[in-house]
C-alpha cells in the first residue's frame, strides 16, 4: 500500500524534506506553498510527486502531515486542521525552531484524536526558499522530536521508520528542554548576528567606510542575519521567555567584560580569550549542511548551447565559477541553471550580467 506524505510549506526545509523522502519506498510526496511561484518551481524541480492546491482537500487521504512553515503559520494550520477530516491514525509533525507553543497547540490535537509528534531537523543556513532545498541537508545532524507525554510508541516507531530516509540522529527531547537549548546554540546568536549588523550601520555616518571593511572575521559571526526576517520574527515572538533569560546574560558577560577592560590587566584578559578558545576548539564538529556558497539561479530556456553562453558571459568579465549544476529541463519549462560564486559581490556582477546581456531572470534565493 502507498503511504502518503503532504508536506506543507515548500521552503528550504519543506523541500529539502520532501526531497529526502522520496527515497522511501512506495511513498507518494504531496506538497502545498501558499505562493505560487514556490508551487511552480517545486513542481518543476520535482521536489514533490504532485503539488496540491488546497491540503484541506487531500488531508483525507493522507498518513503522514509534514509542516514546513514558519512557525506562526504552523500554529495557523494546526488550528485549522482541527476542522479537517483525517485519517485515523494520521500523525502529523512540523520541523519548527520552536517547540513550547506548538506543543501546547498539540494537546489540543490530541484532545480531539490527532497524533502530532513536534519536530526540528538542527540543519539548515541562513538561505531560504524551495530553490535552496537539497535532499542531504540533514544528512548526520541532529532531528530532534518533541513527543507529548504518552506518546504511544507505535506512532513514534512509524514516524521514524520515516525520518531515517533524511539520515539525520533523531533524538527525543521535551518541548521545554528544546527551546532552551535552540535559544542558546542558535535563537540568541541570531539576535547578537543582527545587533552587530545593526551597530555597523550606525557606523555609516560618521565612519561611512567602515563596512568595506567587514571582512572575514565579521561575516564570519554574522553571516546568519542574512536568514529570512519573518521566520526569525517568529521564532523570536515563540521563545521570548528563552530570549529575554539569554539576554540578561549575555549583559551580565558584557559586564565581565567591561570590568576586565577597566581593570586592564593583561593576564585576566588574555585568560578570557584562552577559556573562550579551548571551549570553542573542543566543541563537537556537529555535522548537517551549513551552505556557505554564493549561488545565483538563472532561469534557462531549454536549447542546446544555452549553458556554455552563460558561462561564456561570466568568463568575458573575468567572473570565477566554483560550481554549476543544471536543475531539472522539460520539453516546454524552463531549466534552472544554479551557478555557484566565490563572494557576494561575484554573485552582484553574474546576475546584473546574466540580466543585461542574455536577458534572463535570476535570483539569489
Ligand atoms: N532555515 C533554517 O535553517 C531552518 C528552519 N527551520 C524551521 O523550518 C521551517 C521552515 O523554514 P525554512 O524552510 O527555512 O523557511 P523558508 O522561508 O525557506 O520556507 C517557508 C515556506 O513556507 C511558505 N509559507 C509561509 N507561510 C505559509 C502558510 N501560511 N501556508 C503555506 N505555506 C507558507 C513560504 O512560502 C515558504 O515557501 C520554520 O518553521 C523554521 O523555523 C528548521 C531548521 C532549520
Ligand atoms: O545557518 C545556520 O547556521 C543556522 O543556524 C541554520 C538554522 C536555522 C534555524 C534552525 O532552527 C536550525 C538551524
Amino acid at each position: 500500500m502507498t503511504r502518503k506524505v503532504l508536506v506543507i510549506g515548500l521552503g528550504l526545509i519543506g523541500g529539502s524534506i520532501a526531497l529526502a523522502l522520496q527515497k522511501a519506498p512506495e511513498t507518494k510526496i504531496l506538497g502545498y506553498d501558499m505562493d505560487a511561484k514556490t508551487r511552480e518551481h517545486a513542481k518543476t524541480l520535482n521536489i514533490v510527486h504532485e503539488i496540491v492546491t488546497d491540503p484541506k482537500d487531500v488531508a483525507a487521504d493522507v498518513d503522514v502531515i509534514i509542516f514546513g512553515t514558519p512557525v506562526n503559520a504552523t500554529l495557523d494550520w494546526m488550528e485549522q486542521l482541527k476542522s479537517w477530516s483525517l485519517k485515523n491514525k494520521v500523525i502529523v509533525t512540523d520541523t519548527g525552531s520552536t517547540k513550547k507553543l506548538i506543543m501546547q497547540k498539540a494537546g489540543e490535537l490530541r484532545a480531539q484524536g490527532i497524533t502530532f509528534i513536534g519536530g526540528h531537523p538542527m540543519a539548515g543556513s541562513h538561505k531560504s526558499g524551495v530553490l535552496a532545498a537539497k535532499a542531504h541537508l540533514f544528512e548526520n545532524a541532529y532531528y530532534m522530536l518533541t513527543p507529548l507525554a504518552g506518546e504511544e510508541i507505535i506512532n513514534m516507531a512509524q514516524l521514524e521508520s520515516l525520518l531515517k530516509f533524511t539520515h539525520a540522529k533523531v533524538v527525543s527531547v521535551s518541548a521545554r528542554e528544546h527551546d532552551h537549548m535552540t535559544a542558546v546554540v542558535s535563537h540568541f546568536p541570531h539576535v547578537i548576528a543582527a545587533s552587530l549588523v545593526h551597530q555597523l550601520g550606525e557606523e555609516n555616518g560618521e565612519y561611512p567606510m567602515t563596512r568595506s571593511l567587514a571582512a572575514g572575521g565579521f561575516r564570519d559571526v554574522t553571516r546568519i542575519a542574512s536568514s529570512n526576517p519573518i521566520l526569525w520574527r517568529d521564532i523570536t515572538l515563540q521563545n521570548r521567555d528563552e530570549l529575554i533569560a539569554q539576554l540578561e546574560g549575555w549583559q551580565s558577560e558584557m559586564d565581565r567584560v567591561k570590568e576586565l577592560l577597566l581593570n586592564g590587566n593583561s593576564d585576566d584578559i588574555q585568560n578570557y580569550f584562552a577559556v573562550a578558545k579551548d571551549l570553542r576548539d573542543e566543541l563537537p564538529i556537529s555535522a548537517g549542511a551549513m551552505f556557505t556558497s554564493f549561488d545565483l539561479y538563472v532561469d534557462v530556456p531549454d536549447y542546446p548551447g544555452v549553458i556554455s553562453e552563460v558561462t561564456g558571459l561570466l568568463a568575458d568579465e573575468a567572473i570565477s565559477i566554483t560550481n554549476l549544476r543544471i536543475v531539472e529541463s522539460r520539453e516546454d519549462v524552463f531549466g534552472i541553471l544554479v551557478i555557484s560564486l566565490q563572494s557576494e559581490s561575484d554573485r552582484e556582477r553574474a546576475a546584473s550580467c546574466i540580466q543585461k546581456r542574455a536577458n534572463f531572470e535570476t535570483y539569489i534565493s
